[in-house]
C-alpha cells in the first residue's frame, strides 16, 4: 500500500459510508484519481462489500461507435462521378472505440458500450480491440450492419469525400443502457460520442449529474451536434473541432476572437472545460478557472494519415487529466499523441503506451 492508499483505507475506516466525492474532496484528488485508489485497495482485498466499489474493469465507460474504417488513396486528382484508381486499406475504427483503444493502451481500463451487427465486420472489430477493453457489454443486433466509415483521400492524404452508415447507432437508446445500470452508476468517468442518439446523450448527462461521474462529450461530425442536449451542465470535458464549434456559434469560426466567442459560449452552456481544435493551427481551450488560450500545434515533417488524429487528441488529453496532470501538460499531451497519430499509418499507432507518451512529450 501507498502513502495515498493508506490515507484512502483511513478515511473509509473513519466513515465506511462516506461517498467517493466527498473522499476526493478531502483529499484534494479528482473522482478518477481516488477511484483508481479504491479499485487497487479493494483488488488487494483491503476494502470488500462496500456499495460504492467500482466493479472490475469499469474505470473508464466509453459509449459510441465501433466501425470498420475503409480508406481508398486516389492516385491523381480525384474526379467525381466515375470511378477513380486508387490503393485502399481498411482498419478498425469509430470514435468511442478509437478512444477506448488509445486508453486502453495507455494503462487505463476500459470498457465500450456499443452496438454492432451479427457480421464480419463486427469480429474484425471484435479482435483488434480486445486487448484493449472490455467489450462484454457490446449489444449484437442480428438485422444490422456493424458501423462502417468509408473515406477517399487525394494523393495529399487529405480528405476528400467520406461516407459513413451509422444506422446500428439508432439502436444504442437508454432502454438497452439501462440493463447495464448498477455498472454505470459505478463509472469512473463517461466519454460519449455523438454517434449516440439524442436520447442517450441526455440518460449519460443525468447520470452523470446524479452520480457526479466526470463527463466527457466527443461530437463526431457537425451534422450530430444537434443531439447534443440544451445545456452542458455535468460536462466535464466538452471537445469539438472547429466545424462542429461553427454550429454553435453559428457563423464561420477564422481567428482568435471567434474562437475565443465559441469557447465561452460552450462555458456558458455548462460545460468545465472546453477546446476546439483547429487542425495545423493546434487548439484553442479554457475553463471555468482558466481563461481561453491557444496552442500551437507540434510541427509534423510529413502527414501519412489523417484519420484518428482529433481521437487521439482527446485521449490524451484525457489520460493526462485522470493522471491528475495540470490543464496546460494535458494539452500538450494531446497534442503530442495527435501529431504522432498523423505521422503514423495507423488510426491508432501500435506503438503508444502511457511510457513512450511520457517520453514523446519531452522530446
Ligand atoms: N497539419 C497538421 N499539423 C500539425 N498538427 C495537426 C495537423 N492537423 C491536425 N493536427 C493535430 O490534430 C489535432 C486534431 O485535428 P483537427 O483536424 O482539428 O481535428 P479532427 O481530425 O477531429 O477534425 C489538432 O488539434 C492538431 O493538434
Ligand atoms: O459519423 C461518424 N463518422 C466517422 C466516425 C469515425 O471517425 C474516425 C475518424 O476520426 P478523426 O476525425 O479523428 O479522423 C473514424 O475511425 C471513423 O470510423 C464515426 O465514429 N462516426
Amino acid at each position: 500500500m501507498n502513502e495515498r492508499e493508506q490515507a484512502v483505507l483511513a478515511l473509509i475506516r473513519q466513515n465506511p459510508f462516506m461517498s467517493q466525492q466527498e473522499m476526493a474532496d478531502k483529499m484534494n484528488l479528482s473522482r478518477p484519481v481516488l477511484a483508481n485508489l479504491v479499485s487497487s485497495l479493494t483488488k488487494q482485498g483491503k476494502i470488500v462489500g462496500r456499495a460504492y466499489i467500482l466493479p472490475e474493469e469499469n474505470e473508464i465507460i466509453c459509449i459510441g461507435g465501433a466501425n470498420l474504417d475503409r480508406k481508398f488513396h486516389v492516385k491523381g486528382t480525384v474526379q467525381l462521378g466515375t470511378s477513380n484508381p486508387a490503393s485502399s486499406s481498411f482498419s478498425v475504427g469509430g470514435v468511442g472505440r478509437n478512444i477506448a483503444e488509445n486508453l486502453g493502451r495507455l494503462n487505463h481500463e476500459v470498457t465500450l458500450l456499443t452496438t454492432a451487427g451479427k457480421d464480419a465486420d463486427w469480429l474484425v472489430i471484435q479482435e483488434a480491440s480486445e486487448p484493449f477493453m472490455n467489450l462484454r457489454y457490446v449489444e449484437q443486433l442480428p438485422d444490422a450492419a456493424t458501423g462502417s466509415y468509408t473515406a477517399v483521400m487525394d494523393e495529399q492524404g487529405e480528405l476528400a469525400l467520406a461516407v459513413a452508415n451509422m444506422e446500428v447507432y439508432d439502436l444504442l437508446l437508454p432502454s438497452l443502457l439501462k440493463q447495464y445500470e448498477a455498472m454505470l452508476m459505478n463509472a469512473g468517468c463517461f466519454i460519449l460520442d455523438l454517434n449516440c442518439p439524442k436520447e442517450t446523450v441526455a440518460y449519460i448527462q443525468q447520470v452523470a449529474i446524479a452520480r457526479e461521474i466526470p463527463l466527457v462529450i466527443v461530437p463526431v461530425s457537425s451534422p450530430k451536434m444537434n443531439r447534443l442536449p440544451d445545456t452542458l451542465q455535468g460536462v466535464t470535458w466538452f471537445i469539438c473541432n472547429t466545424d462542429e464549434a461553427e454550429t454553435i456559434v453559428g457563423h464561420t469560426i477564422d481567428n482568435a476572437a471567434h474562437y475565443e466567442k465559441a469557447l465561452q459560449k460552450l462555458l456558458l452552456l455548462g460545460a468545465e472545460h472546453v477546446i476546439i481544435t483547429a487542425g495545423g493551427k493546434g487548439v484553442y481551450a479554457a475553463s471555468t478557472t482558466i481563461t481561453a488560450s491557444h496552442f500551437m500545434a507540434k510541427a509534423i515533417e510529413k502527414i501519412e494519415d489523417v484519420t484518428g488524429a482529433g481521437d487521439a487528441f482527446v485521449s490524451a488529453v484525457i489520460h493526462s487529466w485522470l493522471r491528475g496532470q495540470p490543464f496546460t501538460t494535458c494539452i500538450d499531451a494531446g497534442l503530442t499523441n495527435a501529431k504522432k497519430t498523423l505521422a503514423s499509418p495507423y488510426t491508432v499507432r501500435p506503438e503508444l503506451s502511457e511510457e513512450s507518451l511520457k517520453n514523446e512529450m519531452e522530446e
